[in-house]
């Protein structure tokens, strides 16, 4: 209200300026004629005269006052309706990106949203990252969010900038279909069959040189991320163990780290290093890629037919005319996504188990039961196949309800294409949509006794009355994780080998967390180890026929 004021006011007084002064000097020059030609002594309609100028100034000045009032409420009418969300846009550019950045990192990101829910309803505006934002939650609202063809993904400009302009992030309708169908030639389930050996392998070695060897702490969240990062790089990227990976580790981290931070880009902020980092991590891919091009160029098709690595796939998908259906432009950026979203989600759910099952024996139990059964039909050393995978029903039941609780996305961000209402509210054209995750899954309409941990919720959840988009930790809609299944055989075969082999405790009593932006466990959770059987003998032969196809 005060700045439309303001705006009109100010206007007009710009507008009767430009208006008055030629009227005015119009009227000097005027009177100047008038008195030369007559005299005020000979001149009977001097009065009149006189206040001829104010009078035509005030004129004016009232007419623009009124035209611009007109036309500005025309205006406002338009960009502002009456009807956009309760809340404050708060100070420009800053926003509430600070509050909400110091309250995850204070362990406190769920209630700084749940506050303003409580205090607007679950539909606000505020302003995020430099852009006007409208908070949602709820299943409605999920739902909403995910199928709207309104909302795009477009990432704050400062994302952007780090994870490059083409990225599934920021793509929408066809080009979005066509990026996301070629990462899913290479993340579909008859393919990913084929990584479980691979995977199996990694997860072994990971277990045998940081956990075994009578070690009695380790800290977990940098190792998981460690061997998450691992396994995608070589499956992903074909990137054996050296410096090209030891390399990228660093950058991936320092990349994530600047996502989320103030978008300020001086040598010694968050975001500049990651920018830096992501610069370094782009040309590293690009040299990946080109060398990659140019084998498949020397070799043919045949040698990369199906069975390598992420980029080799893209490289060798052509559209209908027989041309790259992905630039290389398209394949960096978007190894560089599938690599961060891979590794770094996959990690934290692994570590949140972990925290989990230190405390709560009985479903540490439950979950040893359900390994040691498997592993009784397998001979020593042998590796886990995909139909092991999918007698560890309970395990996966554990790790939704980790999921629930601590989701690793807290929440993301839609771009509105176009004006759009939800429930009454107006979301104009380029303002951006937060969905938050731990909202709905703390609902207790929803999940009876949210905070209890209760992996039977998941059991059937066919018969659950739970309306749709309940569950979201993956997301929903067009724009569901593609790496539902990599994650679950990732997760999986890791928890099979730590919870037959090592039992564990928590170095930290205090069982909280951050989040920057993804949760993390206070000191990266520090456990005491003991060894349960002999170490792991790696298998005599991990490689099945159909992991030969895809060994890099
Ligand atoms: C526990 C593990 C994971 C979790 C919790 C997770 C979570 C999510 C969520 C919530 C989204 C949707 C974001 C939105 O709609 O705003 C998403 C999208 C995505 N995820 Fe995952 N993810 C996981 C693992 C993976 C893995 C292993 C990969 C790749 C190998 C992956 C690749 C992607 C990609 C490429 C997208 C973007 C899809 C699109 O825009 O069409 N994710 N993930």
């Amino acid at each position: 209200m005060q700045d439309s004021f303001f705006f009109e006011f100010s206007a007009a007084a710009f507008l009767n300026a430009l208006l008055y002064i030629p009227v005015q000097s119009l009227m000097i020059c005027n009177s100047s004629f008038h008195s030369i030609i007559k005299h005020p002594d000979l001149n009977t309609h001097a009065p009149i005269m006189d206040y001829l100028p104010i009078a035509l100034a005030l004129v004016v000045t009232a007419a623009s006052c009124i035209a611009i009032h007109l036309l500005t409420r025309a205006k406002n009418k338009k960009a502002r309706p009456a009807n956009l969300p309760p809340g404050s846009l708060g100070l420009p550019v800053i926003g509430q990106s600070l509050g909400l950045l110091r309250a995850m990192r204070s362990s406190s990101g769920d209630r700084w949203v749940r506050d303003r829910i409580d205090r607007y309803g679950p539909v606000s505006k505020l302003s995020l990252f430099g852009t006007p934002t409208v908070l949602l939650a709820g299943p409605a609202a999920n739902k909403f969010t995910f199928f709207s063809s309104a909302l795009t993904t477009r990432q704050p400009r400062s994302v952007q900038r780090i994870l490059g302009e083409k990225s599934i992030l920021d793509l929408h309708g066809a080009d979005h279909r066509r990026v996301r169908g070629a990462l899913l030639e290479f993340l579909r389930p008859d393919m990913l069959k084929m990584y479980v050996g691979r995977i199996d392998g990694e997860v072994r070695h990971h277990l045998e040189e940081n956990w075994a060897g009578g070690r009695t702490t380790v800290t977990v969240l940098p190792l998981m991320k460690r061997l998450t990062f691992d396994i995608i790089s070589a499956l992903l990227f074909g990137l054996e163990r050296g410096a090209v990976r030891e390399a990228l580790v660093g950058d991936f981290s320092r990349m994530i780290e600047g996502m989320w931070a103030i978008p300020v880009n001086l040598p010694f902020t968050a975001f500049s290093r990651s920018l830096r980092a992501s610069g370094r991590a782009r040309r590293a891919l690009e040299g990946i890629t080109r060398e990659k091009k140019a084998k498949l160029l020397e070799h043919g098709k045949k040698e990369a037919s199906g069975n390598n690595d992420l980029i080799t796939c893209l490289l060798s998908l052509k559209d209908d005319h027989g041309k790259p259906l992905l630039t290389d432009e398209e394949i960096v950026d978007n190894s560089m996504v599938a690599l961060i979203a891979g590794h770094d989600t996959s990690s934290i759910l692994i570590t949140f188990m972990i925290r989990h099952l230190a405390n709560d024996p009985v479903t540490l139990a439950a979950m040893v039961q359900e390994h040691e059964e498997i592993a009784k039909n397998k001979a020593d050393g042998e590796a886990l196949t995909w139909e092991d995978l999918t007698k560890m029903k309970f395990t996966w039941r554990v790790a939704q309800e980790t999921l629930r609780i601590v989701p690793p996305i807290f929440g993301n961000f839609r771009r509105a294409l176009e004006d759009i209402e939800f429930e009454g509210y107006h979301i104009p054209k380029g303002w951006q949509v937060f969905w938050n995750a731990n909202v709905t899954h703390m609902d207790a309409s929803i999940f009876h006794e949210p905070a209890k941990f209760d992996p039977s919720r998941f059991e059937n959840q066919s018969a659950t009355a739970a309306p749709p988009c309940s569950f979201v930790a993956f997301g929903g809609g067009p724009r569901i994780c593609p790496g539902i299944e990599f994650s679950r055989i990732e997760t999986l075969v890791t928890m099979h080998y730590l919870v037959r082999q090592f039992s564990w405790k928590l170095c930290c009593k205090e069982n909280t967390f951050v989040r920057d932006p993804m949760p993390s466990p206070l000191h990266g959770l520090p456990i005491e180890i003991k060894q349960r059987t002999s170490p792991c003998s790696r298998p005599k032969s991990t490689a099945t026929s159909e992991d030969q196809l895809i060994a890099v």
